[in-house]
């Protein structure tokens, strides 16, 4: 995918210089900013977290294979003298750490680190934890770091986890699926569908079921999908359509494209780069990634890849611990980021069956909201943990003394709390049922713009307060197209309030319906999970350039030739 399409961010800071490139790129690119703290980390469990639960060996770091020659660190008869006895020691990047005090707080429970005691866990913590995790500071206090281990290459053996048969057929599995996709290239995927189609293959069982996971039935995140079917297009035509442009602003931000990249949490269970692939694909082609509370690298880690001037927003689970909700505000607002998505659709996990049928072989990222978890919980159970279940509208205000960032709700599902939204003084809502992942068998996202449509127009800007369809105005003079298609009787908002959504958008016409229908812009969450997943950067890059098609082409075919020009004339909503 070529940056060139993309002007916004990619022309300022990165230039045209970016060639066409193996798809093997996702893990070159780990070399091409020999500045990023990444970089020595990645090298090293790139294979292993690509096939995730793969216990190939990881190489020794520089620094560890000095002390091997020098004889210093912790050797590891030490660590196996604790095979049997209370103290819990683990091997992480070539460190010794004991993690005895620290069982009770890990987010995804003691167990998945009491079983692989004494073992080099590097291979479990790298797709699930920022890099810099146990670095300085963002060492939890209750882990003890020993120090470098040293040993020979039998005893080095010896503390490699063990892998199952089962195991083993999981990485053959991802391997041939790789080089068979590998064989075909990245031009083979020519929509968001077939990335998902793609990636299935190539990710392991356990992050297949994290991503596509959604609640009980999973009837909501379908549902979010076919939705869009029922909105029907009334393209004009002999509109002079040669011209397109698909940019927009969001939130006051440039953005290439009406879409944004929906917050979601551990990219790195797909790709060993992780959430970093986003932001640099978003950074190249010019669209707004909003970074998960709960993202498996750290906002340091993402912030070092913002190019000069790169929008970014940050989503925010409000911790239950006020002080440390405060902090990660604090964060937010040092971090200059340009809005704050505050989700408000989790007070508590849904029940994620897909995630509970794979319990024991997952844990949560130790970074954001996570807490202890509760071991008879699942995967998602451990994401919520830290979650404040009593968080309430009142706590908008708190959250707004903290910070001057636009804040938006993440998770409206009704008209009467979009209302509440704009009372409470927010900049905006994203209508969302996080994707059909929490209550199960809720409304469909686009059928609350449809409510808002209904119910409270004012919350809309005044050209997209009008009916669908053929409206008495617009039938009395036809050639109108950019004006409003209906009179403004309502009146100006008191203050900004935009509106976007997310769920099952996979296709440019459903981006394209859901602006027609008033929406500021749309998110996209599995879909950009599944492209990094599949190509790294270079997989963000191809879908933003699908959707950019696909859109222009929706954009042109309904007879505009600009996002300012959608209406809700052009559309049509069938009637159940
Ligand atoms: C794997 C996964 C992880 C997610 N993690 C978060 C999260 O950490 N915070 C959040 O607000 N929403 C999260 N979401 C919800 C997304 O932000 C978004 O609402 C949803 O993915 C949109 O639906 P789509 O996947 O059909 O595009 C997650 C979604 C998925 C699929």
């Amino acid at each position: 995918m070529s940056s060139r399409l993309f002007s916004t961010f990619a022309s300022r800071a990165r230039g045209a210089a970016k060639t066409a490139a193996p798809l093997r790129r996702g893990i070159a690119t780990a070399a091409r900013k020999p500045q990023s703290r990444w970089v020595a980390g990645s090298i090293a469990v790139a294979v292993p977290a690509y096939l995730f639960l793969s216990r190939e060996p990881i190489r020794l770091d520089s620094a560890k294979v000095q002390t091997v020659a020098t004889g210093k660190g912790v050797p590891v008869s030490e660590l196996l003298k604790r095979v049997d006895g209370p103290e819990v020691w683990v091997v992480i990047n070539g460190n010794v750490y004991d993690m005895t005090e620290f069982l009770d707080d890990h987010p995804g429970g003691r167990d998945v680190i009491v079983a692989n005691k004494s073992h080099d866990v590097t291979p479990l913590f790298a797709p699930r934890h920022p890099t810099n995790q146990l670095d300085g500071e963002n060492l939890p206090p209750s882990v003890k770091k020993i120090g470098p281990l040293v040993g020979t290459e039998e005893e080095l053996e010896e503390i490699k986890l063990k892998i199952s048969a089962e195991q083993l057929a999981e990485e053959e599995r991802i391997r041939t699926a790789r080089a068979e996709f590998e064989a075909k290239g990245l031009g083979s995927v020519i929509n968001m569908a077939d990335f998902e189609k793609v990636a299935e293959p190539l990710l392991s069982s356990l992050a297949w079921a994290y991503y596509a996971s959604a609640g009980d039935d999973e009837i909501t995140k379908i549902a979010n999908a076919t939705a869009y079917q029922k909105v029907l297009f009334r393209p004009r035509v002999l509109r002079k359509v040669a011209e397109c442009d698909a940019s927009t602003e969001l939130m006051g931000c440039p953005s290439s494209l009406p879409v944004f990249i929906a917050p979601a949490a551990m990219a790195k269970l797909g790709h060993p780069l992780g959430e970093i692939n986003l932001t640099r694909g978003a950074g190249s082609t010019g669209i707004i990634q909003a970074i998960s509370s709960n993202a498996s690298c750290g906002m340091d880690e993402m912030l070092e890849e913002r190019l000069p001037g790169q929008p970014l927003f940050y989503q925010l689970y409000v911790n239950r611990d006020r002080a440390k909700a405060a902090e990660l505000i604090k964060k937010i607002d040092a971090g200059k980021f340009d809005a704050i998505m505050l989700t408000a659709d989790a007070p508590v996990g849904g029940k994620r069956e897909r995630d509970l049928r794979l319990k024991g072989e997952f844990e949560g990222p130790a970074g954001g909201v996570s807490e202890k978890s509760d071991d008879t919980q699942g995967v998602s159970q451990a994401m919520f943990a830290g979650v404040d279940p009593n968080l309430c509208w009142e706590d908008i205000k708190w959250v707004r003394t903290l910070t001057n960032i636009p804040i938006m709700v993440k998770g409206v599902q009704t008209v009467e709390d979009a209302q509440m939204a704009y009372e409470a003084g927010c900049d905006g809502i994203i209508i969302s049922n996080h994707g059909g992942r929490q209550l199960d068998t809720t409304r469909p996202a686009l059928d609350v713009l449809l409510e808002i449509r209904q119910w409270a127009p004012h919350l809309l800007r005044p050209e997209f307060r009008g009916s669908t369809g053929a409206s008495r105005e617009l039938l009395a003079d036809p050639k109108r197209l950019t004006a409003k298609d209906e009179p403004d009787a309502i009146g100006p908002l008191q203050h900004r309030f935009e509106i976007f959504i997310d769920g099952g958008v996979k296709r440019g016409t459903d981006v394209v319906k859901a602006l027609c229908l008033g929406a500021n812009g749309v998110g996209i969450g599995r879909g950009f999970l599944f492209a990094q997943s599949v190509a790294g950067e270079e997989g963000v890059e191809h879908a933003v350039g699908i959707l950019k098609s696909e859109i222009e082409l929706a954009i042109r075919l309904v007879g505009a030739n600009k996002v300012s020009e959608l209406r809700p004339s052009m559309v049509e909503v069938k009637k159940d």
